[in-house]
């Protein structure tokens, strides 16, 4: 017989107890601490601290804006299925655009990645929303270039793609994009959907 915890409760008690005495979290203000303690969760690395980048409103902006009924706005669907629905404040809507039947041919029509072209599709919803890129480096930079191009403009993005090609670049890209959108990263080659989706339920509920 194997022992170990069966009380799901007592294993995020736990978890979180274990995040707070490990992570190095006191030089951050008290809403990103809240968000990082979530995140580490997601990928259990106490050390991601290190990394966290983020805009002084971030997470307050991100708040109110789900408060008021803001719809998050996913590059891939593996973030959208992670958000937990019961905790958003507003009931709000989450899109992920990625598996439109006609994003394949936009992106061959723009020379882009699926998961960039698809974000043609959120130009009507992209005034306040949240964004959530947890995956893919082309759909951050597309962000940015939207913006550029005087697409409406989001209340915060959180901008956690993974990976080895574009994750660094399109994240600092975020964090020093001259437009100064509300934002939170994780500097380098880590991040990741499970991040990102934690980040936004961390958000969503000051409730650990
Ligand atoms: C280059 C891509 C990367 N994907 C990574 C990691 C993971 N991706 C998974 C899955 C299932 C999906 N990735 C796509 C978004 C797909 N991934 C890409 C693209 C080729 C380009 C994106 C970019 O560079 O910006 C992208 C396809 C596209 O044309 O946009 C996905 C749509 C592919 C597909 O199945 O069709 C799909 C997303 C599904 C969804 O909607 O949820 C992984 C689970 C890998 C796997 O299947 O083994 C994994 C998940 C990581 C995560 O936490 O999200 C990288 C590492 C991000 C990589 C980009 C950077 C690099 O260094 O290579």
């Amino acid at each position: 017989m194997h022992q170990y915890e069966k009380d799901g409760p007592a294993i995020y008690r736990q978890s979180f107890a274990t995040i707070r005495a490990e992570a190095d979290l006191a030089g951050l203000p008290a809403d990103v601490s809240q968000v990082a303690v979530r995140m580490i969760h997601a990928c259990g690395m106490v050390d991601l601290v290190k990394d966290l980048a983020f805009s002084p409103n971030a997470v307050a902006d991100a708040r109110a804006a789900l408060r008021a009924g803001a719809p998050i706005l996913c590059d891939v669907a593996m973030v959208a299925s992670g958000v937990t629905r019961k905790r958003l404040p507003a009931d709000n809507d989450v899109v992920c655009t990625l598996s439109d039947p006609s994003v394949p041919e936009l992106a061959a029509k723009m020379g882009t990645t699926r998961s960039a072209a698809a974000l043609e599709l959120w130009r009507d919803r992209m005034e306040g929303a949240v964004v959530a890129v947890g995956n893919a480096p082309t759909a951050l930079f597309r962000l940015l270039e939207m913006i550029e191009e005087g697409a409406p403009r989001p209340a915060a993005v959180i901008g956690v793609p993974v990976g080895f090609v574009g994750a660094m670049e399109s994240k600092e890209a975020l964090a020093e994009h001259p437009s100064g959108l509300e934002h939170l990263i994780v500097r380098g080659r880590r991040g990741g959907s499970a991040i990102a989706a934690a980040a936004l339920n961390a958000i969503a509920s000051e409730e650990e």
